[in-house]
């Protein structure tokens, strides 16, 4: 097989980097319908899973669960790290994010019948994610498929899997706030069916549908102010700490996919074990929770020194961070367990306008060399 063939053989878009490619700017138009619509993709997305969930929970009532391995790529791979410390919480049992590649191949040792292994794809076709759900069922793994895609292969293999209520004609965004959704309900479904109390988590998810909606709206013009002033970035980094990390990592994605621009995502402490930031180097520092707090206010500080930019995300009232950042956004008060999916909303935001932006001034991808 030809060089050129290969190529169209492994390629998963069908859009370019060249500016103002037709294929992209329609995904970029869905993007923007389907991330102002993410409270309703959420809503109907817990509704729509009750009775399964019920079932699971059922299934797992007097089972040992020890691990939960959640298993994707892309946005889906991300979703986990957003919601793993809640899930701990309220389930006691260790919960992680696996990259579905790694997972398939370097994975599987340890997987028992005391682990549980979701599978999550938008598409439902993600190769990795079905191999490795398919190999962690043959080690005795409890495993559930989560995709947004009825009929696909991983909906029609694992018969079971559950159906996320979001579509995704654009990049991810409400596929994967409202994968986020579901991944807290299934540990609330199990937590409660093993007797353990969830109410606290109950509540959060009952009122992030409506919070989301509220924030996608305040922050429309806002993120495109910013994307406005930034349009002519080739490179923008964000940092996040904890379940932090997922906001980071998919505003980073979101960059990379629209934009088209270089970025990259890191855990918060990382980047202080560099010389991470140079002068103009934009950075957003999503810091929504006391125990980043500290650590976010010392990077805001470093940004200063380097002559970055820095935009902070941090919940209302916050002072310290705000005094030292070039730009703060604030977000409203919002559960810890569901605070990840909330302050992922405006950096969605910003995404899309960034693309808009850098194709308003006819830019594509950065090129060396102008
Ligand atoms: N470019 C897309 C990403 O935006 C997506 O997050 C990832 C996982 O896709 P899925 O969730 O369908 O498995 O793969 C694709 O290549």
């Amino acid at each position: 097989m030809s060089i050129d063939q290969r190529i169209i053989e492994i390629r998963r878009e069908s859009s370019t980097d060249e500016p103002g490619d037709p294929e992209r700017f329609r995904r970029v138009a869905l993007t923007e319908k389907e991330m102002m619509s993410q409270g309703t993709a959420i809503r109907s997305t817990l509704e729509s899973n009750v009775e399964p969930l019920a079932k699971i929970g059922a299934d797992l009532a007097g089972r040992t669960v020890r691990r939960v391995v959640m298993v994707g790529c892309g946005d889906s791979w991300i979703a986990g790290f957003g919601v793993r410390r809640a899930m701990e919480r309220v389930l006691g049992a260790v919960c992680e994010p696996y990259e579905a590649f790694d997972f398939a191949n370097y994975g599987l040792d340890v997987i028992d019948e005391e682990t549980v292994v979701i599978g999550l794809s938008s598409s439902g076709k993600t190769e990795p994610v079905i191999d490795g759900l398919k190999d962690a069922a043959e080690r005795g793994a409890y495993t559930v498929g989560l995709s947004n895609t009825l009929g696909s292969p991983l909906m029609v293999t694992f018969p079971g899997a559950l159906h996320i209520q979001a579509t995704r004609g654009g990049w991810p965004t409400q596929s994967s706030t409202a994968a986020m959704a579901l991944l807290l309900a299934f540990a609330e479904a199990v937590a409660k069916a093993k007797g353990r109390d969830v109410s606290s988590l109950t509540a959060a998810l009952a009122a992030i549908p409506d919070q989301v909606d509220a924030v996608a709206n305040a922050y429309y013009e806002p993120a495109k102010e910013l994307a406005k002033r930034l349009a002519r970035a080739e490179l923008v980094m964000l940092a996040g700490a904890g379940a932090f990390f997922a906001p980071a990592a998919f505003g980073s994605a979101k960059l990379k996919e629209l934009a088209p621009i270089h970025s990259y995502a890191f855990p918060l402490e990382e980047y202080h074990h560099y010389r991470t930031q140079k002068a103009g180097d934009p950075i957003f520092l999503v810091a929504g929770d006391s125990e980043s707090h500290h650590r976010a206010l010392e990077t805001a500080i470093m940004s200063q020194a380097c002559e970055g930019l820095c935009v902070a995300l941090v919940p209302e009232g916050e002072t310290e961070i705000t005094e030292v950042a070039d730009v703060t956004w604030h977000l409203p008060e919002v559960a810890a367990e569901t605070a990840p999916m909330l302050y992922s909303v405006p950096i969605h935001l910003f995404g899309y306008h960034a693309a808009v932006e850098r194709d308003a001034l006819g830019l594509g991808a950065p090129r060396l060399g102008g």
